[in-house]
């Protein structure tokens, strides 16, 4: 059974997503938005190590390998370890609108179990953007980019400003990413969306 619900339709005056002039380039990795988040960061000892690249017009491609330490059932993969991983791919889309957006609701499929040493293939694009919302679809294959899909999201994404951060994260983290000049520097730029 699979099936989108109506608070994931784009409304009627939604419009196609514009790639921004700046985006990265088809093939370019996107880097992690923030070292220590455990989709994508670097520094996270835990985290899943996500690496999405760009692609064509608004869309993503990343890999996932399921290790031990993501395990459900034994020898399968959690369900909320790999909803977080269409989350974070469907996140990085982001970078592409040159826009900072949160999670709204994201709704997810799993259609075939994902043994431990599966490399999940995540494809992401944005469909259509409404005022704040930006509504996006995913997909993760297994056995190869075109091997059949194990795992489908759809999500709508609502556009933030870092006050957002600022204003709700614990102060500890918030006072050192503020101390990362780098990081508020893009952040404060992604704000800026022509
Ligand atoms: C120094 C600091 C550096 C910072 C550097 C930043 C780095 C960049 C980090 C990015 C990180 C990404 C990481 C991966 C993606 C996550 O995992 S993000 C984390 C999980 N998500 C969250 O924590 C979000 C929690 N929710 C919220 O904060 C608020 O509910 C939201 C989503 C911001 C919306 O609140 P709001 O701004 O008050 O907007 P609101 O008027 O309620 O809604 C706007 C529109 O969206 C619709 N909407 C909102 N929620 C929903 C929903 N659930 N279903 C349907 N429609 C909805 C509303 O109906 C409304 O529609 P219209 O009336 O405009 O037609």
């Amino acid at each position: 059974m699979s099936g989108t619900s109506a608070a994931l339709q784009p409304p009627a005056d939604a419009a196609p997503p514009v790639r921004h002039p700046d985006a990265p380039a088809p093939g370019e990795l996107l880097g992690a938005h923030y070292g220590e988040c455990f989709g994508c960061g670097g520094a996270q000892p835990h985290g899943l190590h996500l690496a999405a690249r760009a692609g064509e017009g608004v869309s993503v491609t990343a890999e996932f390998t399921v290790r031990p330490a993501h395990q459900g059932a034994p020898g399968l993969a959690h369900g909320g370890v790999l909803a977080t991983a269409l989350d974070e791919t469907l996140g990085s889309l982001n970078w592409l609108l040159r826009t900072i957006a949160v999670t709204g609701r994201l709704e997810t499929d799993f259609a075939r179990p994902v043994p431990v040493g599966t490399v999940l293939y995540l494809e992401a694009r944005v469909t259509a953007v409404a005022g704040r919302k930006i509504y996006s679809t995913a997909t993760g294959r297994i056995g190869g980019p075109e091997g059949p899909v194990a795992v489908r999201a759809d999500a709508l994404f609502v556009e933030v400003k870092v006050d957002h951060f600022i204003d709700n994260g614990r102060p500890e983290e918030i006072r050192a990413a503020m101390n990362d000049p780098d990081q508020v520097r893009r952040a404060r730029a992604f704000e800026v969306n022509p």
